[in-house]
């Protein structure tokens, strides 16, 4: 052999060699997510027969015991349930982790968001004797429970940097003397690890016996797998320490695994009861829209939607990118008639609370935000969370879209999504620990026609697969979708990259993709702009391409290079399918639109009116304490007259403090409503604004599909 055949063998050998290598790593990677995977379907397999063995089909919770009674306190509980809480009936597992509490054991509640939790300690805290402790991150948190919990007449008190000195004192003597009744407090995680005269005084209660229980919400705070680690919450394992015979609540909307077993282990309840319930959130409406490249359109489609869709000044929540970008969507939203207003972390805090709390009375629409507009919001009536650019997870995306409709009333959770945002939000994540491999699989659910929304969040969560009952873009129109074999541009694609790559070339996804479009004019002529980002950012999230970054002094650039699977695609081992929807050509985009409309009762209307007045007079409370948009809703059906049947909807609290009203306004319907019926009418709301509502006898959803060019 010659010297140089040796040569050039062997650099062909050492290419081969690179290349089984770059496999091997995905093989890995492979093997790698296989294991994490089997563990968590081989943990799955155990909650299933642990409750199966238990009776329970279904599995919504991982316990043997049977807890759903009968208890010597089963009459009161229904009693304080309905007549002080206005609660008519329990939710799934509300009422077995309430009687777990009251018989005295350690809890782990895990709840979807909006599931209920608040129920499950705050009822016991009232049946008990004592005082019950309650742990929270957030000061606003804090204060909208208390406030909530003494509209309803219950003697809940906080503990927090905001408290006076007086009730200071009075909180004080009620611990230590058990002078003055006080069922629950509230405190951040820092009284218990910073301040030693509190820990001395709950000590004290509970020498005395008067401490009846302790629960921790939001327990994920705990643990530095979650997604909110806050330090502080690491100190809370002192409570089962000093307090053993005390039950203690962990509740928390989302806890892997991983995440589970740090909270037993650092809260010290080893053998606590753990009620695990569904992620899944029924009544929202999971959509992802094409988004478009000018910014001018985006937000036109967002104020065409507000407008048309939520007419009737319906909370929602549109989270953005940056702040700057809060700020402008903010703007051209009001330029068009939409009430929003910005919050994000660079403002001031009063400012900011201060926008928090118009919005939560209902006297601002919108609130665009960064995802600092987080952990504290406590609105049940969020009908819709917009996403103007895509989140940096899964798990991000489960969490902020599920503000949306805590009540459990249908709402909708819409994602804008457009190739050109994954290198933005990629250049930021992509530091972070396991950051670009959790955001490639938000980007895959954008990027998927087919695949159910839900079944995205089950298998991320490693929950067995639920009906998604059409609740998505994709289950309700999955027919419109085929798949093309676009293999051969994917091919053209690596192969431009290659030669660009060995002349030290590099491209960003943009460039790539007007490059492309310049030198095969083919391409061109069968695939749009959009498609060939699309098809970049397809072959990134199946390792054909890679992004690999750089920083400059002021920015974090995304390049696109070449793959582990690049080579397959070339030898025509790996095919690339598209997923195209059929209503999609050429021409202007034809989307098929979502139009959900949520119409209201002449008397919804008045009754919503009704809670915003109550709660200005009555100071402090927000108006969903006062009625919530279900109990307005079944009113509304029902119109329950005398006095006494509408104690049975709202229960006999309510009814005590607001009934001769709310019957005013029921008679006053009565007597004026049909006429206009399923007209559009102006009337004036509690705040003197000029508004146009849809009218109809009968609150129902709509979901109807338009399509103009069909
Ligand atoms: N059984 C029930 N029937 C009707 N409404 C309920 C019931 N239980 C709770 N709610 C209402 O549901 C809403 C959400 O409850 P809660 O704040 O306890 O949710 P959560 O599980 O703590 O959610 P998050 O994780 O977001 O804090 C509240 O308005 C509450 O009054
Ligand atoms: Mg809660």
């Amino acid at each position: 052999m010659e010297s140089e055949e040796v040569l050039e063998e062997l650099k062909n050998v050492e290419v081969e060699i690179q290349d089984v290598q770059d496999q091997i790593r995905i093989l890995l990677d492979q093997q790698e997510k296989l294991y994490e995977r089997k563990s968590e379907l081989e943990a799955l397999l155990e909650v299933c027969e642990t409750s199966e063995s238990a009776g329970k089909v279904g599995g919504a919770a991982s316990t043997v015991e049977d807890w759903s009674g009968p208890f010597e306190w089963d009459s009161r509980a229904d009693d304080v349930r309905f007549n002080v809480f206005g609660i008519s009936t329990y939710r799934a597992n509300q009422k077995e982790i309430i009687n777990a509490v009251m018989s005295g054991r350690d809890v782990m509640v895990i709840m979807a968001a909006g599931g209920g939790k608040s129920l499950c300690y705050q009822l016991p805290a009232i049946l008990h004797d004592g005082l019950a402790l309650v742990v929270s991150p957030l000061l606003s948190l804090i204060q909208d429970q208390v406030m909530g919990l003494t509209a309803l007449g219950i003697p809940a008190y906080m503990l927090t940097s905001t408290t006076s000195k007086e009730n200071e004192k009075f909180i004080y003597k009620a611990l230590e003397k058990g002078e003055g009744e006080i069922k629950i407090l509230y405190v951040t995680p820092e009284k218990i690890s910073k301040s030693k005269r509190f820990m001395s005084k709950l000590e004290k209660c509970h020498h005395a016996g008067r401490l009846s229980l302790v629960a921790i919400d939001e327990a994920h705070c705990c643990s530095q797998w979650g997604h909110d680690f806050r330090p502080d919450y690491k100190n809370l394992g002192i409570l089962k320490t000093q307090f053993p015979n005390v039950p203690l609540v962990a509740l928390t909307a989302t806890a892997t695994q991983k995440v589970q077993g740090d909270l037993v282990e650092m809260l010290h309840i080893q053998r606590c009861i753990r009620f695990v319930s569904t992620i899944n959130r029924p009544n929202l409406f999971y959509l992802v829209r094409e988004k478009s490249s000018v910014g001018k359109v985006v937000i036109d489609e967002i104020a065409d939607l507000i407008r048309e869709s939520y007419p009737n000044d319906e909370s929602g929540i549109v989270y953005c990118f940056s702040r700057k970008e809060c700020e402008q969507v903010a703007k051209e939203l009001r330029e068009r008639g939409i009430s929003a207003d910005y919050y994000h972390a660079d403002m001031d805090a009063g400012f900011r609370e201060k926008i928090h709390l118009r919005w939560s009375q209902n006297k601002l629409q919108v609130i665009v935000g960064t995802v600092a507009f987080g952990m504290g919001i406590n609105k049940p009536d969020v009908r819709f969370v917009i996403h103007h650019s895509l989140s940096k997870s899964m798990e991000t995306y489960y969490q902020e879209s599920g503000r949306a409709g805590r009540d459990g009333l249908p709402s909708e959770c819409i994602l804008f999504f457009r190739p050109a945002d994954v290198p933005r939000q990629s250049s930021m994540v992509f530091y972070e620990n396991s950051g670009l491999q959790n955001f490639y699989g938000i980007v895959r659910y954008c990027q998927s026609k087919r695949q159910c929304r839900r079944s995205a969040f089950f298998h991320h969560f490693a929950e067995p697969l639920q009906d998604c009952n059409g609740m998505c873009d994709n289950c309700a129109f999955s027919s419109e979708v085929e798949e093309i074999d676009v293999s051969s541009h994917a091919k053209l694609m690596v192969s431009f990259l290659q030669d660009l790559q060995e002349n030290d070339q590099r491209l960003t996804m943009l460039q790539l993709v007007e490059k492309m479009k310049n030198k095969h004019k083919e391409i061109d002529s069968n695939m749009k702009r959009e498609k060939l980002e699309q098809l970049v950012v397809q072959l990134i999230t199946e390792h054909v391409l890679k992004e690999e970054f750089q920083h400059t002094a002021y920015s974090t650039n995304a390049y696109v290079t070449i793959g582990p699977l690049a080579k397959q695609v070339l030898q025509g081992k790996k095919i690339i399918k598209q997923e195209v929807s059929s209503r999609l050509n050429t021409g202007t985009e034809k989307r098929k639109s979502v139009k959900r409309s949520l119409t209201s009762s002449h008397l919804e209307f008045k009754l919503d009116n009704l809670r915003k007045e109550l709660a200005s007079v009555h100071g402090g409370i927000l108006p969903h304490s006062i009625l919530s948009a279900q109990q307005i809703r079944t009113i509304s059906a029902q119109k329950p007259h005398p006095i006494e049947e509408l104690e049975k909807v709202i229960g006999k609290l309510k009814t005590e403090k607001y009934g001769s009203r709310i019957l005013e306004e029921i008679q006053n319907c009565t007597d004026s409503d049909l006429p206009n019926n399923g007209k559009l009418i102006e009337e004036k709301d509690s705040e003197g604004r000029a508004k146009k509502r849809t009218m109809t006898t009968k609150s129902h959803i709509v979901i109807e599909s338009s399509d103009e060019d069909a």
